[in-house]
């Protein structure tokens, strides 16, 4: 079916991998045949279930401990990379691979340890698994809150050393006390649940979480403000991004309740750790428990570390034996799913769009992409594009449509016949930004069947010379539009002009005086030259004025018959389109 041909572009097989039919366009994928297996790296262990699921699809090469420099060799020779997050997936790590490198899988959650605006401009899908370790990490969350309250670790410790200090290690208790969890998502939730199991009262800030849910869960959502000064215990569960590095702070410590005890199991950078020490020493925070830090491993004379009223552990939030196979399952299968081409549920740098609306809009998607390729090609003159409007119209309220991978399309039909940038999914909106091409949206809703999502579609690249001029509407700008007809993408529109052609092959468009034998003419010349005809379509203004004729054909016509066509005495212009 056609419409499988241009949705396997969206994500670039690897070198062995072919693109091959969809079987059935219930299920979208971008469906990649495997010729040759292709390579996943496997930079951190990861568990056996995963790594078998991994064998069944590709050559798997578990590659522990690499430097930085090992690393970069490896994924030049690598389709998918494994890390969790010990690995740092920066920018050298793209530009080393040199294009091959089409999925960085991170078996886990945070993935601030990845250059996602590197991933991104290479073309490079990013997916993590993220619900695989949640319990773990809440309940390693409330071992180190128990612990800590109750100096576990010290006491182990000194016991060990022969020290039997009763009266050294009085705890506090859990229960009745304030505890503040910061970042209400999956982690943050499966706290608050155990710890209003244990007793303790909880609020909790999140700028982006509902308050329904909170609710659900009875949890009050409360400003950052009121979380951290009413809080006898903090909890931190933010991912660590811009806006949360170093959230707390010599400033934020002021605010809280002297004696205050301090969770962290998120990320090491949401805190300022020398502040933190400051804070310790001058007792506003009477004590912490770290899992994260800001560089791992911390310093061996690290202050924070040492700290008598610290507990540490290695980064161990997810290492249970059922987080860590759960999370391998859960990575393998969306990385393998990527390598195939199917768009993943928990891609981290590409639209998420729901299966059954891919589905639907499967052959629009090809419309799209092949409209905007004939559109570029329609240009000329060295201004390039710069500005391209393209109109959804449809029967269906505008809301209903999730354009995201249609305008992907359109970049992909904008910018690759003129160019040797390789654009999907990922890299669609980057790549136009970064070329300058402003392309604009705008949904209209008419009278049409509610079984369609699209009733035409409507490319116009404004401020451009065209090589065709007819293809300039009334309006000055190129246009083309279509539709899809018994699931196949026509051209119906050419500038002013209505035509009908289905696209496939590809295009001779050719204006002309209206007058008979037109057809004829151009049509014994591509015959004489063995070029198969499919379609054939006359627009015109009116009758014995100007004509568009469209042309699809089946092979490439040769320089010489193009010249034979333009000498035909009636053809005032033609072009002729790849697609
Ligand atoms: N220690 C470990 O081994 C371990 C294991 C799992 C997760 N984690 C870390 O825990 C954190 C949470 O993971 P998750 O799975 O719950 O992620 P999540 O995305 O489900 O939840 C994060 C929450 O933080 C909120 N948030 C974002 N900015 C915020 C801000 N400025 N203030 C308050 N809240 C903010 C988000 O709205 C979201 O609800 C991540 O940093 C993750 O990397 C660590
Ligand atoms: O973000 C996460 O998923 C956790 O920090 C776990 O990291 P890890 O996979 O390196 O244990």
């Amino acid at each position: 079916m056609a419409a499988a041909t241009s949705q396997s572009h969206l994500l670039r097989p690897s070198p062995g991998l072919r693109r091959a039919s969809l079987p059935s366009p219930s299920r979208i994928s971008f469906a990649l045949r495997a010729v040759s297996k292709p390579t996943v790296l496997v930079a951190e262990k990861l568990g056996a279930a995963g790594l078998e699921l991994l064998k069944e699809f590709a050559n798997v090469d578990c590659a522990y401990n690499m430097t930085p420099e090992e690393l970069c060799a490896k994924v030049a020779l690598s389709d998918a990379l494994i890390v969790r997050s010990g690995t740092k997936v920066n920018r050298s790590v793209f530009e080393s691979s040199a294009g091959r490198l089409r999925v960085v899988g991170r078996a886990g959650v945070g993935i601030d340890n990845v250059d996602l605006a590197a991933a991104t401009e290479h073309g490079c899908l990013v997916v993590n698994a993220p619900t695989a370790n949640t319990v773990a990490a809440a309940e390693h969350g409330i071992a180190l809150m128990a612990a800590m309250a109750r100096n576990v670790a010290q006491a182990d410790a000194a016991l060990k050393a022969g020290k039997w200090q009763r009266n050294k290690y009085v705890g506090v208790s859990l229960v009745g006390k304030t505890l503040a969890i910061l970042g209400f998502g999956k982690v943050g939730s499966e706290v608050a649940r155990r710890a209003k199991g244990l007793g303790m009262h909880v609020v909790a800030h999140d700028p982006y979480a509902s308050a329904a849910r909170a609710r659900a869960i009875g949890v009050e959502l409360v400003s950052f403000e009121d979380a951290i000064s009413a809080a006898d215990f903090i909890s931190l569960h933010m991912p660590l991004t811009p806006s949360t590095d170093k959230m707390l702070n010599d400033e934020t410590f002021a605010k809280m309740k002297k004696g205050v005890r301090i969770v962290n199991v998120a990320r090491g950078g949401v805190i300022d750790e020398e502040a933190l020490v400051r804070a310790l020493d001058s007792g506003i925070v009477a004590q912490a428990a770290l899992d994260v830090f800001t560089v791992e491993p911390p310093a061996a004379d690290s202050k924070l570390v040492l700290h008598e009223n610290v507990t540490v552990t290695p980064h161990l939030g997810a290492s249970t034996v059922e987080a860590q196979e759960g999370v391998a399952i859960e990575i393998a299968e969306a990385v393998v799913g990527a390598l195939k081409g199917e768009l993943s549920a928990t891609a981290v740098n590409a639209p998420m769009v729901p299966a059954e609306v891919l589905s639907e809009l499967a052959p629009y998607v090809e419309l799209a992409e092949k409209l905007a390729r004939l559109a570029v090609q329609l240009v000329a003159g060295g201004g390039g594009v710069k500005s391209v409007k393209v109109t959804y119209a449809s029967g269906r309220s505008p809301d209903d449509l999730d354009t995201r991978v249609l305008r992907a399309m359109i970049t992909k039909g904008l910018i690759e016949p003129i160019s040797s940038v390789f654009v999907n999914l990922v890299n669609a909106d980057f790549t136009a930004k970064q070329r300058g091409i402003r392309i604009t949206e705008e949904r209209v809703q008419i009278d049409g069947t509610a079984e369609s999502p699209i009733e035409y579609i409507k490319v116009q690249i404004a401020q451009a010379g065209s090589k065709f001029p007819s293809a300039v509407s009334e309006t000055g700008e190129i246009t083309v539009a279509g539709r899809v007809k018994d699931g196949i993408p026509h051209l119906t529109e050419v500038g002013s002009f209505q035509v009908d052609v289905s696209l496939e092959g590809s295009i001779i468009l050719c204006r002309q005086v209206d007058q008979p034998g037109m057809i004829g003419a151009v049509g014994s010349v591509l015959g004489e030259q063995n070029v198969n005809v499919s379609f054939m379509s006359v627009g015109r203004i009116a009758p014995r004025k100007h004509a568009v004729m469209a042309i699809g054909v089946d092979e490439e016509p040769t320089k010489e018959t193009l010249t034979k066509i333009g000498e035909i005495p009636a053809i005032e212009e033609f072009v002729f389109l790849k697609l």
